[in-house]
């Protein structure tokens, strides 16, 4: 075990501090105070799961024309409850029980829109680079056995549900896919986005497995709000998160699976800027626990091969276009996050800070034209 894993939360650490320090310090970090949910049916179900439970209120300021418009969301990061190498069926079956118990617990939350962590519903096995059995775990988006699975819960709980899956698109040659399936609360399979950025960096090999998406910036227009999602790696693309902006996104779900060494200082950035700069709700949902393999695999660093990734830590939050932020879910256990988002908060902040109006959207439109060309001459001055 590292050492990484030997806390569980900064928000542990900091309420250690004497409450005035606490406070100011709070309020630098997170912004904006928000306040905690009733949540009780839901935390009687989150104690009888074993689930950590976490809430938040973003409030919106009262308009006179416009209503509240008033959603609750919903973030799972869980850790396997099967060792990596399980027959895939017991895997499944494993995994189907806890999101079973989540999304039912979510539901007592109130929960409108839930979301899954990345490739929720298998081994994050893509550092091994090995084709089998990892694979088969890849299935139809439309009607595969974990869609099929969730459509009847989506339906009973009148609940929207995103399910990042690895996805087999059996119509073209049996190509493969990292995608977001997205069910709407009726059960319908409503579409799905596939991951437009596919890391290359220390053991996130993930190339070997599936394509860069082809299914450009999807919003998902349902009756809870204009939904999208980013999957993991594309957090750290600006771009990406501009352009589900630019397509009237108000939530974006950025669905991941990271470890401590590699990105724990960027995590609370990232979703949290794109919330800022594109004036909309952001749910980062990051994968927990640590998830030995049987085969070793080497990362290409000169280190000696090894069986694990590291710690993944959790740590899944929620940020709002104001900037300000929820509490984490922690490092180390598996958690749902349950908030109220005020969607009327999206346009209040576009006008208070008129980012829009000000991102010269034509300037870089023609810069950008140019730098991707061949004989691209980059503009530099010099003496
Ligand atoms: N799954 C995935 O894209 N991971 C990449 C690691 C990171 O972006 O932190």
């Amino acid at each position: 075990m590292s050492s990484q894993q030997h806390f569980t939360s900064i928000e542990k650490i900091l309420s250690k501090l004497p409450p005035d320090d606490y406070q100011n310090i709070r309020n630098v970090l997170y912004g904006k105070p928000t306040s905690k949910l009733d949540l009780s049916d839901a935390e009687t179900k989150a104690n009888d799961y074993d689930l950590e439970l976490v809430s938040c209120r973003f409030e919106a300021s009262p308009e006179q024309l416009r209503p509240p418009k008033i959603v609750r969301v919903g973030i799972f990061q869980h850790k396997l409850p099967l060792p990596p190498n399980t027959p895939i069926k017991e895997m499944r079956d494993g995994l189907y029980k806890l999101a079973q118990n989540a999304i039912e617990t979510a539901a007592k939350g109130g929960v409108n829109i839930f979301c899954f962590q990345e490739a929720w519903n298998m081994p994050f096995a893509f550092c091994t680079r090995e084709k089998q059995p990892w694979c088969e775990y890849a299935e139809v988006a439309e009607f595969g056995p974990t869609t099929i699975f969730l459509q009847q819960l989506a339906k009973r709980y009148n609940m929207v549900v995103i399910s990042p899956i690895l996805e087999r698109d059996e119509v073209h040659g049996q190509t493969i896919w990292n995608t977001a399936v997205v069910i709407d609360n009726y059960g319908d399979f409503l579409g799905k986005h596939r991951k437009n950025h596919i890391p290359r960096v220390g053991d996130f090999n993930e190339s070997t497995y599936y394509f860069e998406g082809n299914t450009g910036h999807p919003v998902f227009q349902t009756e809870f709000g204009k939904i999208a999602i980013n999957i993991c790696y594309g957090r750290h693309h600006p771009l990406n998160w501009l352009m589900f902006g630019l397509n009237g996104a108000e939530i974006v779900f950025n669905p991941s699976a990271t470890v401590g060494n590699l990105s724990e200082p960027l995590w609370g950035i990232e979703a949290r800027n794109a919330a800022i700069a594109n004036s909309y709700f952001t749910c980062a949902i990051n994968r927990v626990g640590t998830e030995i393999f049987e085969t070793e695999f080497t990362s290409g660093d000169g280190k000696p091969a090894h069986k694990e990734f590291g710690h993944f830590y959790g740590s899944s939050y929620i940020a709002a276009p104001d900037g300000s932020r929820s509490q984490g879910l922690s490092r180390d256990k598996t958690g749902l996050l349950i908030a109220e988002l005020d969607l009327n908060l999206c346009r209040q902040v576009r006008d208070h800070w008129s980012f829009q109006m000000t991102q010269r959207l034509d300037m870089y439109a023609e810069l950008l034209a140019k730098v991707v060309q061949p004989d691209f001459k980059p503009q530099i001055i010099k003496k």
